[in-house]
This record gives C-alpha cells, structure tokens and sequence, in this order.
C-alpha cells in the first residue's frame, strides 16, 4: 500500500478530504501537524455531537492507497485543485507490509480491575486468578476497561456486591457504550439490568458484548429506563451528568446507590452542588486526575 501525506490548513481540510474519498482512497485520516509542540491544540466534541471544527490550525492529512499509481495520479489531480494552493505535498511512500491485526492485538492487553476481576480481550488466555473477567475486543463503542473511568466504575462494581440482602436488585447502566459495566454488574451477580445510550452504535454493541459474556440484560435508548434501580450508573462527562442531574436521581429507589464518572477532579464541587437538592455526592475513588462520586438516597 501507498501512503500519501499532506499538509493543510483549516479551511482546506473538508475539500482536500472529500477529494481524496472521490479519488478512492482506502483511508483518510486528519491529524494536529503541531501534536507534541507548544503550537498542539485539544479538538473534540461532547460524545454524540461532531467537534468544533473540521481541522486544526495545521493538519497532516494521511491517504492510504492500493497502488502507488492510484497514490501518485491522485497526487497530480490534487496540486491541480484552487482549493490544494495553500496546501503542500510532504509524501508519497510505501507502507512496509505488517500483521496488521498482529499490531492491533498487541495494542490491548488484559486489564485489571481487581486480582481476581480481569477484562480480558478475546485473544488472550485469562490470568492465572482471574475468577470473574468480562471478554471483549475494542470496537466503536467507549468502554473497554483501559480508561480510568470505567476502571473506577467496575471497581466499585466488585466491591459492592451484592448491594443489599444478597441480592442486587435492579441496576441501571446509563451511557451504556460497549455495556462493560452491565456485564461487570452481571458477572458480580445481578440479573435485572437495563444498559441504555443515545448512540444507537452503542445500544447495538452493548447488546452484542452481553452475549458474547453470556450475560442477561435489556438493552435500548434511554426511554428503556423506567422506574427505580438500587444501582445506577452513569459514566458520562460533567456537563451531561449535572444536567441529568434530576432524571438520575428520580431512577435511584431509597437506599439505591448513585455511582458517577466521567468527572475531573476540579469538578467535584460543581457536580456536588448540582446534585445536592436529591443526594449527597461525595468522591469515592480517583486515579490520573479523573474522579469518582457516589452517593447513597
Ligand atoms: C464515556 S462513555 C462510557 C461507556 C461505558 N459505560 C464505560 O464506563 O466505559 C459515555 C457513553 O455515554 C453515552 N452518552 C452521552 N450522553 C448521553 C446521554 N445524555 N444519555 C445517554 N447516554 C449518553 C455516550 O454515547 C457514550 O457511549
């Protein structure tokens, strides 16, 4: 394969995009040409809504081709384009042949949540101890283990089980993703889930991890959610959290556990007070600057 790399600035990159797509090529990837300089500047969207612009103030644009007659003719019809002059060349190369599922593989490792609590992708064998473990391959949904947040969630998971009277009662997985914390929750003995999320990718991904566990559930938008849980869960970001604020809470039964993720340490306080008029949230855990916050009703 051949790999074509440009240089772009903002307002160039939807068209020079767009071209390459029309021109075949096998992949287009848009990336900050300042990353790791002074110059790097943070680009993303809240989940579910597209990100502030299409590029940054400098992109490398990355097209893979087939053959290098398909990389170089879409090079020549490129420098041709009004809208490719303040753009430039920086590349045209082969891409060395690899065992590319290889090289993704070895990217995820089994990740632990506790000795004997693993998330294991299916291409591993399970660690020696590992006597509950969730299996699962990365896919387009957020959530295999290896982010602070989710870890702090099924922590919490395996140190509360079961909630109460030996049994865990109903348990609400709001911003679902993949579905690990509903499969965690399952794998530490509850049996009345319900994993909702806005992205329908989501819902879908989550419904198919649970089988492949071989765990029970209810997956669905989050309409699916009714009533009242003794658990709920909810790893989201900041903002949508304090604004689901009252939704949440109203799905917590008395005595239920409230567990929220998704929040940086120097936002504690403002979740707390967005909170405050149903439940006390106080910070349970943190690892790498993220917090965790439960509360009890
Ligand atoms: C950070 S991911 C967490 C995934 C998984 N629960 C975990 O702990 O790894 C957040 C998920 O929440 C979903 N989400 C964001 N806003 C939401 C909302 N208002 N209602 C329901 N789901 C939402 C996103 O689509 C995304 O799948």
């Amino acid at each position: 394969m051949f790999e074509l790399t440009l240089l772009c600035p903002e307002p160039r990159i939807e068209d020079v995009s767009d071209a390459l797509d029309a021109l075949d090529a096998l992949s287009v990837s848009v990336e900050d040409a300042d990353a790791q300089t002074e110059a790097e500047q943070a680009l993303f969207g809240e989940p579910g809504m597209p990100p502030p612009k299409e590029g940054w103030q400098r992109s490398r644009v990355v097209a893979l081709f087939p053959t290098e007659e398909a990389a170089t003719e879409a090079r020549n019809l490129l420098v041709l384009q009004d809208f490719f002059a303040d753009c430039a060349v920086v590349a045209l190369t082969r891409v060395p042949d690899e065992d590319w599922v290889r090289l993704t593989q070895s990217q995820f490792a089994p990740v632990e949540i506790t000795p004997s609590f693993w998330i294991v992708p299916t291409w591993h064998e399970l660690p020696a101890g590992a006597t509950r473990s969730i299996r699962l391959d990365p896919g387009l949904a957020f959530g295999t283990g290896t982010h602070p947040t989710t870890r702090m969630c099924l922590r919490w998971i395996a140190r509360h089980t079961p909630v109460a009277d030996g049994t865990w009662g109903r348990v609400l997985d709001y911003g679902c993703g993949s579905g690990i914390l509903a499969i965690g929750a399952a794998k530490h003995g509850a049996t009345q889930i319900d994993a909702v999320d806005i992205d329908p990718a989501a819902v879908e991904s989550a419904a198919r991890n649970a089988d492949a566990n071989g765990v029970q559930m209810r997956t669905g938008l989050p309409d699916l959610a009714q009533g009242e849980y003794a658990v709920v869960l909810a790893n989201i970001l900041a903002t949508p959290l304090k604004v689901l604020a009252p939704l949440l809470c109203a799905h917590v039964h008395a005595g239920g556990h409230l567990v929220l993720a998704g929040i940086l340490e120097r936002q504690a306080e403002e979740l707390q007070q967005a909170y405050a008029p149903w439940v006390s949230l106080q910070v349970h855990d943190s690892e790498d600057g993220w917090i965790l916050m439960t509360a009890q009703r």
